[in-house]
């Protein structure tokens, strides 16, 4: 049966996936002497000449073996050698334990004195135990040589017949990352996702074997940095504790990179199903009216989430709603907020910045931003979701006239209980809490305060956006940046860019990237950034869950656009490397870029 995605681990998926079996062969005398112990003979036994333990883990019902001085699967004796000392071996020592999920073998430290490491060798990767954690991944290539007591009393080689690692393919080596980065955090798996100003990738966490997700920022320099700089500084701001944590905004795990002189970064965060966009295209949904409720809901407590703590979204639209199922609720979703890459604090924030579609018009107009920006986006995101012609006018029609449009979706009796998030006027638009309440509230009277004039008071009068969000941001970055690291506790303090040579500097004028797939080429040729890619990953859901169609989505636009826009490349047009510069635009391109819808990140 097509089970309706696709990537390059399926097959490892639809085989029975092998548990973990391996075979410890000593290095030292010490070990060879464990070996030979009487307590260890149940597991003895010859590879290659060689005499070892063998240890499998195919007995579902006992996913762990333990090593220690006592009651232990393996024993290590505690024994004084009168040269050397002490091993110094806990009564329980270490273990070895299946990550149910993953299939992925850990190494755990359970010693006192934190005597269990990986050996250093030339022929595999070494992942350290962190300060803050106790497990570490044991995998073909990875931490192949171990120790356990005081000065690597026992030294042990593990030779894989399987390392479990389900969803990894098994004929070529793993690729660790960060790829800049000696040290190793993750067992790369495979793209995810792309945008403008980073690759999103499924990875291994090589310390608890759980599958995560990692953001990968296009070289951090110049706009790139700040975009960096501003996801990372508000995702940590609303993340700093766990009281906080909101279950509909995407949370940030760790981060590698960005420390003085580094010109890379990147985010780990939970993997997610994929995004609203994919959703919508290319999964049937059995109906798209309650689907668009659930966002509509969901995505209304996380703005009032990042309202309260002084932070406007600025980019809502449905690439940057990610879904999972979710698991307490049959048949339903749980939709997060992502890409804070434009989130600023309201009193900063003047400059235009957004998806054209989705903007709101005071932002299009470059008039003064409030959090009342990001409802008007979730309106439009929900008629996107609900209308195919909607979507259509998405890549056709320039903001002010989508503007009216939206206005008059908005009198339909359909959108009675959510009418004012598109009024013109953003003093007359709900907060995020009071449409909460207006959800629930009987049906509203026909609307009457805000259509009157639809586009009249942000027609004209166009402010300069050149002004003080510029001067702010670029002044004062790598201190607002710090203050944003300073939230979590315990990291070592992550200042992007305050090494960098090339100074950060917001521009003085919006830019836009442009929005539907054929005029990608035209403006950016081949090294274009394309909109995201939305993706499957490995999936443990029920046969008939919904699924994307396929593994990566067609281009924005390509079901709608005209045929010679299909396949122009940019929904694979993202550099392979991290060092790829995404576009830049000059004041110059500005004008013949506005002609289209797209994004503006300034
Ligand atoms: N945690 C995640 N889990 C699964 N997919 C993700 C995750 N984060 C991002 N993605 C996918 O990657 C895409 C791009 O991510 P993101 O929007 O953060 O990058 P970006 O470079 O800021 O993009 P944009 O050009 O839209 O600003 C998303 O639309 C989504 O499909």
């Amino acid at each position: 049966m097509d089970d309706g995605y696709y990537d390059d681990t399926a097959d490892a998926l639809n085989t029975a996936p092998t548990p973990p079996a391996f075979f410890l062969a000593p290095l030292n005398s010490a070990a060879r002497k464990a070996v030979d112990h009487a307590r260890n003979l149940h597991l003895r036994c010859t590879v290659n000449d060689t005499i070892g333990l063998w240890l499998s883990f195919a007995d579902p019902n006992k996913q762990v073996c333990t090593l220690g001085r006592e009651d232990t699967d393996i024993h290590l004796s505690d024994t004084r050698s009168s040269s050397k000392g002490s091993p110094h071996i806990s009564a329980l020592h270490a273990s070895f334990q299946v990550v149910e999920e993953t299939g992925a073998v850990l190494l755990w430290n359970l010693s006192k004195g934190g005597t269990v490491e990986p050996i250093p060798h030339s022929s595999s990767f070494t992942v350290k135990f962190r300060s803050n954690a106790q497990s570490v991944l044991v995998a073909q290539g990875i931490n192949s040589r171990i120790a356990f007591g005081e000065n690597q009393w026992y030294q042990f080689e593990i030779q894989w017949q399987s390392d479990g690692m389900y969803q990894f393919p098994k004929h070529e080596p793993y690729t660790m990352g960060p790829r800049n980065s000696r040290n190793k955090k993750y067992v790369l798996g495979g793209d995810v996702g792309a945008g403008s100003y980073g690759t999103v990738s499924w990875v291994l966490d090589a310390i608890n074997g759980q599958i995560i997700a990692v953001k990968r920022f296009h070289k951090l320099s110049g706009k790139n940095l700040e975009f960096a700089t501003r996801e990372v500084a508000n995702l940590f701001r609303i993340n700093k504790d766990d009281s906080i944590k909101h279950e509909h905004i995407l949370q940030i795990l760790d981060y590698a990179g960005g420390t003085r002189g580094d010109d890379w970064g990147e985010i780990f965060m939970p993997l997610m199903k994929g995004n609203l966009k994919t959703l919508v295209e290319k999964v049937t949904v059995p109906d798209e009216h309650a689907l668009s409720d659930t966002v509509l809901r969901q995505m209304l407590l996380a703005l009032e989430c990042i309202a309260s703590h002084n932070i406007i979204h600025r980019d809502v639209k449905p690439e940057n709603i990610l879904w999972e199922y979710d698991n307490t609720t049959e048949n339903s979703y749980r939709f997060c907020l992502g890409d804070f890459g434009l989130s600023n604090d309201p009193t900063l924030a003047c400059t235009a910045a957004g998806t054209e579609p989705f903007m709101a018009p005071e932002v299009f107009h470059r008039k003064r931003q409030t959090s009342k920006v990001d409802i008007w986006s979730l309106f439009a995101t929900i008629v996107w979701t609900r209308t195919p012609e909607f979507r259509r006018a998405c890549s056709q029609m320039r903001a002010p006239d989508l503007h009216v449009w939206l206005v008059d979706f908005s009198r339909m009796e359909l959108y009675a209980n959510m009418r004012r998030m598109a009024s013109m006027d953003p003093a007359k638009r709900p907060s995020a809490t009071r449409q909460l309440a207006l959800l629930d509230a009987p049906p509203q009277a026909p609307f009457e305060d805000y259509a009157n004039s639809v586009v009249g008071s942000y027609g004209s009068n166009t402010n300069s956006a050149s002004g003080d969000e510029a001067g702010v941001l670029g002044g004062d970055l790598a201190a607002r940046f710090s203050r944003g690291m300073t939230l979590r506790d315990n990291t070592p303090g992550l200042t992007y860019g305050s090494g960098s040579s090339e100074a950060v500097t917001s521009p003085e004028l919006p830019y836009y990237e442009p929005y539907a797939s054929g005029l990608m080429q035209t403006y950016f040729g081949a090294q274009a950034a394309g909109p995201s890619k939305g993706y499957m990953p490995p999936s443990p859901d029920p046969a008939d869950a919904p699924r994307d169609h396929g593994a990566w989505v067609m281009p924005y636009e390509s079901a709608y656009g005209p045929p010679d826009s299909q396949n122009s490349g940019s929904g694979t047009a993202v550099p392979d490397t991290w060092t790829a510069v995404a576009p830049t635009v000059d004041v110059e391109e500005e004008a013949p870029r506005r002609k289209h819808k797209g994004k503006n990140r300034a």
